[in-house]
């Protein structure tokens, strides 16, 4: 069954917006390639704005005549013109000069030809510098020539000289087409004709001093072209550590060989390798340019998947777009290729005074570093474009000097871009010509909806664009978590923007009410806004207040994976349909548009549950990990992400598993060369960031996390997912999965349920989601156990254990409740191990208990057994809940002590490596 959520936005009128060739310019000025871009309703509210008085150019400047008489004036013959204006305006002091520039103009001396001697030239020069009394430009003087207008004349020189090395430049990448066509056995495809590309010819970057320059964008299929043909400058700046990209690269081209062996792989839902590299796909049929297929080659990305040719085109022809697709089904590229096709293409060239043009919120830090990172890979072609981070926990003096200077595409997460747009003077971002909302879902479960809107106005206001949106203060009953986070992590620093929801949700949840109250009450124009902007907005569900968020941002939009139906109200209604990425959709009760109602999982991924009693939770947890470990290592490697509650509970087990285990039982818990890493909303972001990049280049390795890693984080190879913890909400199960099974490899998520907790699984099943039961006794074999004498002591034979069978999987366990206690004993001796484990119990309980809804009949604190509970944290005895962990000053106290380690550690080791050199 479909499922349905109402939209307030508008019903598209009958014409789309113009495609973005002809989209309106934020001055309402027609674009320099003569498209007349101001939708009618707009522009006869506007008076005239001067770039369409006659005899103007865009900016309302007075055109050359050579332009005014229907020349082609190209980038470079704007920016010398306005580059003229200026310095005429600099060297006419006095009223003698204006009016001599205001008399006739004498005869033009014939122009000086290419290739003269240049004192002829400068001759010239000399002599009517004399004759005008030394007023103007002194060719002697070489700083002044720098600065100078060049006489008329000599313009046209360089004018000629430009157009000559135009025809040049072209005429070579022509040449390099062909070739490139020809390698390809394809004459058909060459580049677009030369009159579709005549403003992406390179010229020097000059700064026109960051004010009122006009680009020419060259978006829309088929008019894209390549800024640079191939002229590559290495610039070093890419960054891209975790690997994903070459590990996508693989993907992609086993997927392609699977899809080409397998012949029939290609077919809607079929495997995701056959959804991952459709063969024949060629990035230049969707109208990206050449360059950036080239590019997108060099990092292994052959061709794009379905979803990718889905949306392409979309946002290509210039539409705003709603998309929802699969997790792991290529989101990224989806906005990111369209964003760099039109950036390199604009001309003249973007240079670093014009500031932001295209901003991507997303909501974690770790997701924004890792957006970053792959525009960073792909703009490695296009040196001229610099990519930026700015978030939370980093330090804001460098990323103000950063926003200074200039960074055309900005990847951010949402409290620090609003503190950057309040408070950094020199942000500049009128020339905002893209807006992505990244896990668009997330962002509103977060509660960013509000931050969402002031930036979205602040950037209207800015760019002068149009669109109040205040109409999207939508209720956000669930938007606690984030009220959490903000309330646990902003006070302090301002940033809050993380999904640190593990603690304090009690107060979160309280305070979401009442924010959800204050918003739902504001109705409004809403209808997007920011002029000629294009915003993207991409969800892997179809969350409640998609709809409200959609109407602040998205103008007209096309939408990828719902289906939209007018109702008679005059608003729309969104369907859910299948999602380009192929897989199965779940089935669908849409009564309470429950976003995991709508879901599209993997069709790779092994999805299962197993019981575990509370007191046995931690040994099992050992036994899974050691097992999955062990038969994947076989397979090529094993990774593995391990859900928690808390960044208390990842804090203990970390320690627990690692050193405490080692110390209690005699030998690791895992084999040599698996780490075992922790990634957490509590830790200083330098280390966040160690371990995301670590983590994504390990082979092996076990990475304990809060949900900060459940969205949109791409860590290549994950083999299995282990959720200890029952996630908050239903829909975080399958972000929370999705880390896993991408891009059509194969994958392995495993639930963990207290007996109380099994009706979960029905839950899921009535969403359509499907959980195979896995017997805790299969896991016997890997069940850490105490060394033989101490086994033989209990009356268990040690060899038994491991010999299969019901009795000896009960052997197991019995052995592995032993080597439990001895750890538990080595936690009690340990006071730090305590404190961790006291914490961790604590923030369990209170994290339990902020289940709601259908939730909360299932996992009720008065189910859980505290004492055993306890147990499973190694504790003796249950701790009372009164103080400890979970109070925001606790949180900031334990941050503190954080980054204080992180800032001694990273002194020690700098230290360390200046001793060395010294040696
Ligand atoms: N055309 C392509 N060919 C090969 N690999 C690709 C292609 N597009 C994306 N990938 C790879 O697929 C993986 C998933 O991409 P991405 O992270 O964009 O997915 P997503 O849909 O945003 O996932 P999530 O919903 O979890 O955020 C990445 O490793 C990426 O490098």
């Amino acid at each position: 069954m479909d499922d349905e959520l109402e939209l307030n936005f508008s019903v598209p009128s009958a014409a789309p917006r113009p495609s973005k060739p002809s989209a309106p310019r934020k001055d309402g000025g027609a674009k320099p390639n003569g498209d007349s871009a101001k939708p009618a309703a707009k522009s006869a509210a506007k008076p005239a704005a001067p770039s369409q008085l006659p005899g103007r150019n865009p900016n309302g400047k007075t055109q050359p005549a050579q332009q005014r008489a229907g020349k082609p004036v190209n980038g470079r013959q704007q920016q010398q013109q306005h580059a003229i204006g200026r310095d005429q305006k600099k060297h006419q002091p006095d009223q003698a000069a204006a009016k001599a520039k205001a008399q006739p103009r004498a005869p033009r001396e014939p122009t000086t030809k290419i290739g003269r001697s240049g004192r002829v030239q400068q001759r010239a020069g000399k002599e009517r510098f004399k004759q005008s009394g030394g007023r103007g430009t002194d060719p002697d003087d070489p700083d002044e020539l720098m600065r100078a207008p060049e006489p008329e004349d000599e313009q046209e020189d360089d004018l000629r000289a430009a157009m000559s090395l135009m025809a040049q430049r072209e005429e070579a990448l022509q040449r390099e087409d062909r070739e490139a066509a020809a390698a390809r056995g394809g004459g058909s495809k060459a580049r677009a004709p030369a009159a579709e590309r005549e403003g992406v010819v390179e010229f020097d970057d000059d700064d026109d001093g960051g004010g009122g320059r006009k680009r020419r964008r060259l978006n829309g299929p088929g008019g894209g072209g390549s800024a640079n043909g191939g002229a590559v400058k290495a610039t070093g700046r890419g960054n891209y550590v975790p690997g994903s990209l070459v590990h996508a690269g693989k993907t992609a081209n086993n997927a392609a060989a699977a899809a080409n062996g397998g012949g029939a792989a290609a077919g809607a839902g079929a495997s995701g390798a056959a959804d991952a590299a459709a063969p024949g796909g060629e990035w230049s049929d969707l109208g990206l340019a050449a360059s950036l297929g080239q590019q997108l080659g060099s990092l292994g990305f052959l061709s794009p998947t379905p979803i990718q040719r889905a949306v392409l085109p979309v946002l290509l022809g210039g539409r705003d777009a709603l998309v929802r697709a699969q997790t792991g089904s290529g989101k990224t590229l989806c906005y990111l290729l369209p964003i760099i096709h039109d950036l390199q293409a604009q001309q003249p060239r973007i240079s670093r005074g014009d500031g932001t043009l295209a901003l991507v919120l997303a909501p974690t830090r770790e997701l924004c570093i890792q957006v970053h990172d792959v525009a960073t890979a792909l703009l490695r072609r296009f040196h001229w474009l610099v990519s930026g981070l700015v978030i939370g926990g980093e330090n804001r003096q460098h990323e103000k000097a950063r926003l200074r200077k200039g960074v055309a595409l900005l990847v951010a997460s949402p409290g620090r871009l609003l503190d950057h747009l309040e408070k950094t003077a020199s942000f500049r971002t009128s020339e905002l010509c893209w807006l992505v909302l990244d896990e668009a879902d997330r962002l509103l479960d977060l509660g960013f909806e509000a931050k969402l809107r002031q930036i979205t106005e602040l950037l209207n206001r800015r760019s002068g664009g149009g669109g109040s949106g205040s109409g999207a203060a939508a209720a956000a009953g669930n938007g606690g978590r984030a009220a959490a986070a903000e309330d646990g992590e902003g006070e302090e620093d301002g940033e809050g923007e993380d999904g640190e929801e593990e603690e304090g949700e009690e107060e979160g949840r309280g305070r979401a009410g009442r924010e959800g109250g204050r918003g739902s009450g504001a109705g409004g124009s809403g209808g997007g806004g920011g002029g000629g902007r294009q915003t993207v907005l991409l969800s892997a569900t179809l969350h409640k207040q998609l709809g409200a968020l959609a109407e602040l941002a998205l103008r007209d939009p096309a939408v990828v994976g719902f289906e939209m139906r007018r109702t008679g109200a005059g608003g729309v209604k969104l369907l859910a349909t299948a999602t380009a990425g192929g897989g199965a959709d779940t089935a669908a009760d849409t009564a309470d548009a429950d976003p995991l109602s709508t879901y599209s999982l993997p069709s790779t991924l092994r999805q299962c549950w197993m019981e575990v009693p509370a007191k046995e939770r931690l040994v099992a947890l050992a036994a899974l990990l050691r097992s999955r470990v062990a038969s994947r290592r076989r397979l090529g490697g094993s990774k593995a992400v391990v859900f928690v509650a808390s960044c208390d509970e990842v804090e203990f087990l970390h320690h627990v598993l690692g050193d405490v285990w080692e110390a209690a039982a005699g030998a690791a818990l895992l084999p040599r060369g698996v780490r075992l890493l922790k990634l957490h909303g509590d830790m200083p972001q330098a280390q966040r960031t160690e371990t995301f990049a670590g983590f994504s280049q390990e082979g092996d390795g076990v990475l304990l996390c809060t949900d900060v890693a459940a969205r949109g984080l791409d860590f290549p190879n994950v083999t299995t997912i282990v959720q200890y913890d029952v996630p908050g909400a239903p829909s975080e199960y399958v972000h929370r999965v999705g880390r896993s099974a991408r891009m059509g490899a194969a994958g392995e998520a495993v639930l963990l349920l207290m007996p109380h907790e099994v009706p979960y699984v029905n839950l899921l099943r009535s969403r359509g989601v499907l959980l195979e039961q896995e017997h805790l006794d299969k896991l016997a074999r890997y069940m850490p156990a105490p060394p033989p004498d101490q086994a033989l002591a209990m009356g268990i034979r040690p060899g038994k254990a491991a010999a299969g069978g019901g009795a000896a999987a009960g052997a197991a366990r019995q052995l592995a409740q032993q080597l439990h206690r001895q750890v538990a004993a080595a936690v009690s001796r340990d006071p730090h191990a305590s404190q961790l484990a006291n914490d961790a119990f604590r923030s369990f309980v209170r994290a339990y208990a902020t289940h709601a809804g259908d939730l909360k009949r299932v996992f009720a604190v008065r189910n859980l057994h505290l004492g055993h509970v306890a147990h499973s944290f190694c504790l003796m005895a249950t701790p009372t809940m009164a103080g400890g962990s979970g109070s925001a000053a606790d949180r900031k106290r334990r941050k503190r002590e954080a980054a204080e380690a992180a800032e001694a550690e990273r002194r020690r080791k700098m230290k360390r490596g200046a001793r060395r050199v010294t040696a």
